[in-house]
């Protein structure tokens, strides 16, 4: 039913909103999780852990949202349960300054953004990235992106065009796609927080590996430029792509 405005209505004075001041944002949360074990790796420890030009893989991640001008203000390292101490003393090694709160991952990585979600309950409204820690090559620009695009549309997701053709495969044989209606996603991708919230409260979409398609039946999700250097370190020869582009 459409209301008519009265003219009592039309009268009303409009209440009064403080101007917001220039500079000023919704409060900006990151949930990197890093809660996997990295058996496409094969690696003796989790890919998390590996160095990178010295360093732990996510200690780079952590230093990219760490950056201020992102004005990021709590972010959350989800890890595998069993592997606290392992960073904590990595933090120690290489001298971390970096404020960050640890939670314990589940064993999907639903699960674990979800247990980083869980530690923000406390905070009533924000953005909050979810990003993986082991995509260590993420630009200040994309998360910024994300974050701008998210205030915006509620939901936004960084993401590339394929540089391959495509085909998809069946018992028949294959077929071409049309590639250019084609996106390879990737992290961040950045929601009001409420909104994450109620799309991870949904168990059945517990199978999902990005946060885009957990959300996807309650908002659109806007896609953002992701970039090509955002790789995620998955098998080996994605750790001597990294050191290339690192050490550029
Ligand atoms: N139970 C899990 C599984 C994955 N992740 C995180 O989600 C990101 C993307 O996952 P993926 O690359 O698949 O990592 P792994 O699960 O560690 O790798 P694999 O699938 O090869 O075992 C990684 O940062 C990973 O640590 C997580 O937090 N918790
Ligand atoms: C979230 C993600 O990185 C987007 O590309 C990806 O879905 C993670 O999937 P994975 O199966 O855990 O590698």
């Amino acid at each position: 039913m459409k209301l008519k405005r009265s003219s009592t209505q039309a009268s009303k004075p409009l209440p009064i909103q403080a101007p917001k001041s220039p500079g000023s944002q919704v409060p900006r949360f990151a949930i990197l999780v890093a809660g996997g074990s990295g058996t496409r790796m094969g690696a003796d420890r989790p890919k998390q852990f590996l160095l990178l030009r010295g360093e732990p893989v996510l200690l780079h991640t952590l230093r990219r949202f760490a950056e201020p001008a992102l004005g990021v203000t709590d972010i959350v390292v989800v890890l595998p349960a069993d592997q606290l101490d392992t960073w904590q003393a990595l933090c120690a090694q290489f001298s971390v300054n970096i404020p960050h709160r640890l939670v314990a991952g589940g064993a999907t990585r639903w699960a674990s953004v979800k247990a980083g979600l869980a530690s923000l309950k406390a905070h009533a409204e924000g953005l909050v990235a979810v990003h993986d820690g082991v995509r260590p090559l993420v630009s200040r620009q994309v998360v910024e992106r994300t974050y701008t695009a998210a205030a915006t549309h509620a939901a936004a997701a960084a993401a590339v065009m394929p540089k391959d053709s495509v085909r998809l495969v069946s018992a028949h044989g294959s077929a071409a796609q049309n590639r250019s209606r084609l996106r390879l996603m990737q992290t961040p991708q950045t929601f009001e927080i409420d909104l994450l919230r109620r799309a991870y409260a949904m168990p059945e979409l517990a199978s999902f590996t990005d946060d885009a398609t957990v959300v996807d039946d309650l908002c659109r999700v806007q896609l953002v430029d992701g970039d090509y250097r955002n790789l995620k370190i998955t098998t080996p020869e994605d750790l001597v792509v990294a050191e290339a582009l690192l050490a550029q």
